[in-house]
């Protein structure tokens, strides 16, 4: 793979910010010292710093000296943030992805005094090692950029390009859902743990049914119901729980669930 010679600004370097930056030089697009890490309170990005990776406050500075700006703070921060960049952005030069949800190319460029172009990336957390679902949209990025962007994504995990108005249910779906698989696996081994295992190992054998399952999938390219037709034997256990989880409403929670974060989605910015 051939590496990205520009700098990325990574501004508001929290979670997802440190997540991406982790799983881009994990996967060799860029070097740490091509990327500037900001956040107000840059002390605690001392351990980036010593990874080798620009840190600071400065975000005005940090857009100036890069080509790629990623505005990864909360959906509530971003007008502050964009209003502080807005003298040194260039269309000329810089490239925007925004990864806060809810908020459009439009809204973005609405903030800036300049018809820069914007891509919208909706990743999760699992970017840190390179097996992040990233969604993207843009309204105005020209093919070239977007190829960059999707070079730079597909480096760390899947992308899927979409229509900007399905970017709150992205969002929902994938970057919230990582967190609703996990919780799945959290609860399959406090099962396992009534059922007579000790926690450690009920998480390993809870983690890895996962994965298999997940890996069948991508893999088979089957339907999820095509392989648990292969396990519920007639008259067997599986289908007892199965039947007795979806009793308790298990797929109509988990819609539910991915509704309702849908809609939230689309508020953060909004209803600030
Ligand atoms: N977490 C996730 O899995 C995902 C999150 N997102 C989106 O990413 C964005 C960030 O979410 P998340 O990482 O969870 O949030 P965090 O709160 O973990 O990260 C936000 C960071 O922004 C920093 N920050 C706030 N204001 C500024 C500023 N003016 N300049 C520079 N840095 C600033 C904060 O640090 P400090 O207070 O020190 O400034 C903080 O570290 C949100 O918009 C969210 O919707 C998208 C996909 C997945
Ligand atoms: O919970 C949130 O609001 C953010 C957006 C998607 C994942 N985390």
């Amino acid at each position: 793979m051939e590496q990205y010679k520009g700098r990325i600004a990574i501004l508001g370097s929290g979670n997802i910010g440190l997540s991406l930056a982790k799983g881009l030089v994990k996967s060799g697009y860029v070097q740490a010292g091509q990327i500037c890490l900001t956040r107000r309170n840059a002390s605690k990005l001392k351990t980036f710093e010593q990874q080798g990776f620009v840190v600071g406050s400065d975000n005005a500075a940090a857009v100036a000296a890069a080509d790629i700006v990623v505005l990864a703070v909360l959906p509530q921060q971003l007008n502050l943030l964009l209003n502080e960049i807005n003298p040194s952005v260039d269309a000329k030069k810089h490239l925007i992805i925004s990864v806060a949800s809810g908020v459009s190319c439009k809204d973005i460029r609405s903030k800036l005094n300049t018809e820069v172009q914007v891509v919208r990336a909706m990743p999760n957390t699992a970017i840190a090692i390179g097996q992040s679902m990233t969604c993207m949209a843009t309204d105005n990025a020209a093919t070239v950029h977007l190829e960059e962007v999707t070079r730079m994504f597909e480096t760390v995990g899947s992308v899927v390009k979409i229509n900007e108005d399905l970017m709150t249910s992205a969002t929902a779906l994938c970057a919230c859902g990582i967190a609703f698989f996990l919780r799945a696996i959290r609860a399959a081994s406090q099962g396992g743990v009534e059922i007579g295992f000790h926690a450690d190992e009920a998480l390993k054998m809870a983690v890895q049914t996962a994965k298999g399952a997940a890996d069948l999938l991508l893999q088979m390219q089957s339907h999820p119901e095509q392989e648990i037709d292969k396990v519920t034997s007639p008259k067997g256990c599986t289908i007892a729980g199965l039947n007795e989880m979806e009793h308790n409403g298990f797929s109509s929670s988990l819609i539910k669930g991915i509704k309702l974060s849908a809609v939230k989605a689309g508020d953060l910015y909004t209803k600030e």
